[in-house]
Order: C-alpha cells, then structure tokens, then sequence
C-alpha cells in the first residue's frame, strides 16, 4: 500500500480545554467540503511551517486567540485517507491561550465535553480522537 501520488495532507488541530474541562469544536461553513460537521478548530500545515507554528497561525486566523505554540501538547493522530489522499491529522490540547474565541470562520462554536461529542457529526478521522481526548480529560 502507498501514499496516493497527491502526497500526504499534513492537518493540525487543537482541543482548546476551557477551565470547566469543556472543549471548543467549531462547525465548517457552507461552501467547504464537510459543510455543517463539527471539528475540532486548525487546517493545513503549509510547506515550510513547523506543525506547532500552524496551528497557532491557524488558531489566530479562525478564532482569534493567541497560543503560544510550546503551549500546544500532542495527543493524539489520526491517519486515514480522504477523497483521494491521505490525511495525516495531528491533535493537540492547549489550555492556555490569549483572547476569547470568535467563529471567524465557523458557522457556529460550542464548549463540549467529550462525551458530547459522540452526539455531534463530526469527520471520520475525528471519531477515534475523541477516545484520546476523554481519556486525557477524565
Ligand atoms: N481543521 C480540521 N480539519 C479536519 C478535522 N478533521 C478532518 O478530517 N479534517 C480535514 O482536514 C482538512 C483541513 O482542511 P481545512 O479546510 O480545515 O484547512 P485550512 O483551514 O488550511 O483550509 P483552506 O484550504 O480553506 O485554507 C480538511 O479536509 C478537513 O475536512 C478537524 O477536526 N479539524
């Protein structure tokens, strides 16, 4: 088995925990493929960028919070190909950051704890993080 010749796709994503041990997911907007599914909030690794630095670009882009990027500890992956390639999603926690979260975005957020979770549609490769994030949270 190979790597489709698309290459890998290389995604960050955050579990922003809140002092309630709450987690912020966000849902994509109309218009992007998995319109309307809940995720957690990050996006593409660009060529170049060091995956830590990102997710900090994109945390700052989608929500407007500042997260330094050693304030982002790694969780958990998922590895799974997508509509032709191959995702490579990386999960990070971080419960410290600046700024109060905004949908730039989004369509909508929401605080859930993980059990919450397995009631939102969220993507395939999302699913088996979620057993990660309770584990890491209860
Ligand atoms: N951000 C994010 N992306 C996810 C998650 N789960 C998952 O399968 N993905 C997939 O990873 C890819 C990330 O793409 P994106 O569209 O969010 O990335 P981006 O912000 O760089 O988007 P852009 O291409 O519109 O600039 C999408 O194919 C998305 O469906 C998740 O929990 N969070």
């Amino acid at each position: 088995m190979s790597i489709p010749s698309s290459g890998l796709l290389l995604v960050v994503a955050a579990a922003l925990v809140g002092p309630d041990g709450r987690v912020l997911v966000q849902q994509r907007p109309p218009g992007k493929p998995m319109a309307g599914l809940w995720e957690f909030p990050g996006g593409k690794v660009e060529p170049g960028e060091v995956p830590e630095a990102a997710l900090a670009r994109e945390l700052s882009e989608e929500l407007g919070v500042t997260v330094a990027p050693d304030a982002l500890a790694p969780i958990a992956f998922a590895s799974e190909g997508l509509g032709g390639r191959h995702l490579l999603l990386l999960l990070y926690v971080a419960r410290d950051w600046e700024g109060e979260a905004e949908a730039h975005h989004a369509s909508a957020l929401q605080w859930v704890r993980p059990a919450e979770m397995r009631t939102l549609a969220m993507p395939p490769a999302d699913v088996p993080l979620i057993d990660a994030l309770e584990r890491l949270l209860t």
